[in-house]
């Protein structure tokens, strides 16, 4: 068997992170598991060591685990050189957790690493484990196309994850563990500030318009933003993106309404939409900010999602959330 990879991102989270990372060096030493560690030592570091984990193992699984958050974990997604030999293993250790609290991945160090393990032994036995869709999202003069592994957006959402990246009010709130607070006082203060604008959205090849949209969030899985059902019927592994927007509200009774969509019952009230699809086109009238799970990728024009279809191996039995 091919020695256990782990990515660590020791700042990760509230503080939490470095005796996450303890423990699971703990349980892998009692349970003699061998493993080489790698450290991020800046942003975008876990990007760079993900491709050089996937080049250094010739053949054979690469059993990859992120102590982490979701960044890191994106940094890893667009990393990783061959989806079809990685086995993902998470142990969270961010603020948001949006990828774990999605599958249904536990929140106990210990817990999480014995699922990991039980994973790897199953595919060793030659059962097979668990595969979910990732999104890719490309926009007007992007490098290279981005993928995420919850969900990308464009407006409010996007807007506050830009300003949360650089706000010291989190930095003071997350000692306290108080993080979600920020976000939720960025999200007000955006809604009122910020200029809604105009959307043509080609889903699967059908398009249709939209006036003062506020957001639009692709998501791959259920909930973003420390578990904002954004789209509450998303399945892992469909195929598809689900497109959650808004539009046409007025700011002051889109406000009212943010307690319905942090419930997951923005179903029936009109100018709430969700649109399945493989393919979804957006185009802009103006420059709004998009982000790819929670980082900033531009203010852009013209973005494209597209869903990877069955394209990551996970080291869990995910239960959705
Ligand atoms: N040594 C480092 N110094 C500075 N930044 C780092 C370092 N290692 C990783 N990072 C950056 O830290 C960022 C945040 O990490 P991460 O997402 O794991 O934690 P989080 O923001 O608390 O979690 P969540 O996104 O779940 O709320 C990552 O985007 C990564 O680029």
């Amino acid at each position: 068997m091919n020695k256990i990879q782990i990515i660590v991102n020791n700042g990760a989270g509230t503080g939490s992170a470095v005796a996450v990372w303890k423990e699971t060096k703990e349980y892998l030493q009692e349970n003699k598991i061998s493993y080489n560690a790698y450290l991020t030592r800046y942003e975008k570091h876990a990007v760079k060591l993900a491709g050089q984990i996937c080049g250094k193992i010739p053949e054979g699984p690469i059993y990859l685990l992120v102590v982490g958050g979701d960044g890191t974990i994106n940094e890893v997604l667009n990393g990783i050189t061959d989806f079809d030999r990685v086995r993902l293993g998470v142990i969270p250790t961010g603020s948001g957790n949006d990828f774990a609290r999605n599958l249904g991945i536990l929140r106990n160090t210990r817990e999480d690493l014995r699922e990991i393990t039980a994973c790897i032994d199953q595919e060793q036995n030659g059962e097979k484990l668990q595969r979910i869709d990732l999104g890719k999202v490309s926009w007007e003069g992007c490098e290279k196309p981005r993928i995420f592994g919850i969900s990308a957006g464009a407006g409010l959402d996007a807007i506050v994850c830009k300003k949360a990246l650089h706000s010291k009010l989190k930095k003071i709130l997350n000692r306290f563990h108080l993080g979600k607070l920020t976000y939720l006082m960025l999200t007000v203060q955006t809604l009122f500030s910020m200029r809604t604008f105009q959307a043509n959205v080609t889903t699967d090849g059908e398009t249709e318009s939209y006036e003062n949209m506020i957001f639009a969030a692709a998501m791959n899985l259920r909930a973003e933003g420390g578990g904002v059902p954004m789209a509450p019927e998303s399945v892992p592994d469909d195929g598809k993106i689900s497109l959650s927007s808004a539009s046409g509200i007025p700011k002051w009774k889109t406000f009212f309404l943010l307690p319905l969509l942090a419930m997951g019952k923005q179903g029936r009230i009109r100018g709430f939409d969700v649109k399945d699809g493989s393919e979804i086109v957006m185009e802009l009238d103006q420059p709004v900010v998009l982000h790819a799970d929670g980082e900033y990728c531009g203010d852009v024009q013209h973005i494209c999602f597209h869903c990877m279809k069955n394209t990551l191996w996970l080291l869990h039995t995910c239960t959705e959330k």
